[in-house]
């Protein structure tokens, strides 16, 4: 079974006042538990990792380029010089917001996997795509679509993080999470084999909190999450942390 994994994205939040936050979730970090990632923006990302050195640091983004004219963008390799050891990727916010599809996702986590970075590659579907019964479709599409074909358990975490979960207090039923979970191990295992696919970390994202987190870590093949508002503060993330390592 693989070390699970509670991921926090900060997404375009926090400054180095918040660091004090990373103290307190480190706390919450033990090497026989769960493995705690905390992805601040990249400003923060070297203080973030001198600061909390028992927890694993990540960027938000990557350019699948590894140098070169592209203003305001990141390489895999700049962001491990920073500290970083993870990157998410085809978060749904770029997806949207910056057209990003899934080819793009590929080639940022070929590039992310090349410099030795882990990429933890997100995917969900629409409300509307969930309403008109093609969640597994999506997923099926994205999954094979944005892992590159050398993925493997060390250099790959995937993250189903419905759109319309995201930030809005409104979570899959158990069952709905389940499904998912379950034909995302199953498409890894046809293309990776059983043995990779097994030890893949599946998180699940999307308004996880410390009121649900005990449900959805009970799912078999849910190995983590992918957390957002609830990570900023360790009062709301340490009890996700401790949901894990008890699950
Ligand atoms: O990357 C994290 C997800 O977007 C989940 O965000 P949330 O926990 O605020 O819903």
């Amino acid at each position: 079974m693989p070390r699970k994994l509670a991921a926090g994205n900060w997404k375009m939040n926090g400054t180095q006042a918040d660091l004090a936050e990373l103290a307190a979730m480190a706390e919450a970090s033990d090497a026989e538990g769960p493995e705690v990632l905390i992805c601040p923006p990249a400003t923060l990302i070297t203080a973030a990792a001198q600061a909390a050195p028992a927890m694993a640091i990540g960027g938000q983004d990557c350019h699948a380029e590894p140098k070169g004219a592209f203003t305001g963008d990141l390489s895999a390799a700049q962001l491990i010089d920073a500290g970083a050891t993870y990157v998410i990727l085809g978060h749904s916010e770029r997806r949207d917001a910056y057209e990003e599809g899934s080819d793009d996702v590929r080639a940022k986590a070929r590039a992310a996997q090349s410099a030795g970075l882990t990429a933890v590659i997100c995917l969900g579907e629409s409300e509307t795509e969930r309403e008109a019964n093609n969640t597994l479709d999506i997923i099926s599409g994205q999954l094979a679509g944005s892992v590159p074909d050398a993925a493997t358990p060390e250099n790959t975490v995937i993250a189903y993080e419905p759109v319309w979960a995201i930030g809005t207090g409104k979570v899959p039923s158990l069952e709905q999470i389940a499904e998912v979970h379950d034909f995302m191990r199953e498409k890894l295992s046809q293309r990776f084999g059983e043995e990779a696919a097994k030890n893949m970390r599946l998180l699940y994202g999307g308004s996880v909190k410390a009121s649900n987190a005990e449900g959805i870590f009970a799912i078999e093949n849910v190995d983590g999450a992918l957390v957002g508002g609830a990570s900023l503060k360790a009062a709301d993330f340490t009890p996700i942390i401790k949901a894990l390592a008890a699950s």
